[in-house]
């Protein structure tokens, strides 16, 4: 059978298909002030987080994946002009301005642009200086003066695992936790029902971006064909994974589990993925902060049931895993070795947040050689790709990827 556009059946199988987004000048809009708002600790130097991302997508395509980018879909998915208008109409309200003078001028002056540059600058930030504005209303004028962006930068897009998540043929678009990242998802939105390689293809929502509960895609982990782990964290919350698993149990996903597992609620491990990655059938990375010292971390299990969902409380890590996957033993990696300063400092940049491109085979930071150095003696096939700029941002390989097909696992 031949697979549709969207199939992610596992965190391992043989990567076939991402969407990357290669870091713009949407990165170079944030100053020490915004920093802690737009969910960045340092300003990147451009120039060299671009050639890091460049070195990230050479090494996924020379190992047989296709790179898609995101700036490119969006404005493909913009083809028509009505769809155009709705997407400029919607971004600008989300941005703050649903109807008057400034949401007029503003889209006109995006309205002026070919598709990609349009979406380019909408992912930049719109100055004021950018706009012809002649009388500005009570708001703009009220609010803060010296504040140069009428639409903020969105600097976090080339974290495109977040906005959206390809479970099994479906996808999860997600509402984000913070206003900094919660348009992203949109551009998502339009992809999914306007490019002609996913619009009318059967792809199936399984949950949508118009809720008032939070789930972003660094927490959602397929771990195979009808398991999922799913975060709950600083950045999803326990509504939506039952609502998500709800959906997925009664739309025949192929998903008749849901794993939840709470981790710590801070800025270095905002999702899942910073702390926990699946990377080979019976093996994954985990950050020993997460856990109790005789590798307790409170999880529920989700399954259907006849009235409504069954949610049963575990402690034990490894039984869960163990039990969910059906195995006999599993392998649990920690981060930098376990080491005290070791681990923390890895875990920072992202030394938990493995992309695995094959079964055994995964892309990781090279500035986190000691866990690098664990999964080589683990048996791992590790590639590693440049990180002293990109690393800034609080996220690593997994983050900056959104594989959309993964070749099925044989067993
Ligand atoms: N899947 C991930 N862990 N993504 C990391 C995202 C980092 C980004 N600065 C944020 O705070 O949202």
């Amino acid at each position: 059978m031949m697979a549709g556009p969207i199939n992610v059946k596992s965190e391992i199988g043989k990567l076939k298909a991402v969407i990357l987004k290669r870091p713009g000048k949407e990165v170079e809009n944030i100053t020490p002030d915004t920093m802690p708002r737009l969910l960045f600790d340092d300003i990147p130097y451009l120039p060299i987080a671009q050639k890091e991302h460049d070195n990230f997508a050479t090494v996924l395509k020379q190992n047989g994946t296709e790179v898609l980018y995101l700036d490119d879909l969006a404005a493909e998915s913009l083809n028509d002009a009505a769809v155009r208008q709705e997407f400029l109409q919607r971004i600008i309200a989300e941005s703050g301005f649903k109807k008057g003078k400034t949401a007029e001028v503003l889209q006109n002056y995006l309205n002026s642009f070919d598709s990609l540059t349009m979406v380019q600058r909408i992912m930049e930030g719109v100055r004021k200086e950018d706009i012809q504005l002649k009388s500005i209303g009570l708001k703009e004028a009220s609010e803060d003066g010296d504040y140069p962006f009428l639409m903020d930068p969105m600097p976090n897009l080339y974290f495109t695992r977040d906005p959206a998540a390809a479970i099994g043929e479906g996808v999860s678009i997600n509402r984000m936790t913070f206003a900094a990242r919660r348009r992203e998802s949109l551009f998502m939105e339009y992809i999914i029902a306007h490019h002609e390689r996913f619009a009318n293809q059967g792809v199936h929502v399984w949950r949508n971006r118009n809720h008032d509960t939070r789930i972003e895609g660094g927490d959602e982990l397929v771990l195979n064909n009808h398991v999922l782990a799913i975060g709950v964290s600083q950045r999803t919350s326990a509504e939506a994974i039952q609502d998500i698993a709800g959906n997925l149990f009664k739309n025949a996903s192929g998903y008749d589990t849901v794993v939840a597992i709470k981790i710590p609620h801070n800025h270095a491990m905002m999702h899942l993925d910073t702390v926990f990655t699946m990377i080979n059938y019976d093996q994954f990375t985990v950050h020993p902060a997460i856990l109790t010292k005789d590798g307790q971390v409170d999880s529920w299990i989700l399954h259907p049931a006849k009235d409504g969902i069954s949610i049963e409380h575990h402690r034990d890590l490894k039984q869960v895993l163990k039990t969910v996957l059906d195995l006999d033993d599993l392998d649990l990696i920690p981060t930098g070795n376990g080491d005290p300063i070791v681990a923390p400092r890895e875990q920072w940049n992202d030394g938990s947040n493995t992309l695995a491109i094959a079964p055994g085979e995964v892309v990781t930071y090279n500035r986190n050689y000691v866990s690098n150095e664990i999964l080589r003696k683990h048996g791992l096939k590790v590639h590693e790709i440049l990180s002293s700029e990109l690393s800034r941002g609080r996220g690593g390989p997994r983050c900056m990827s959104m594989p959309i097909v993964r070749e099925d696992l044989k067993k």
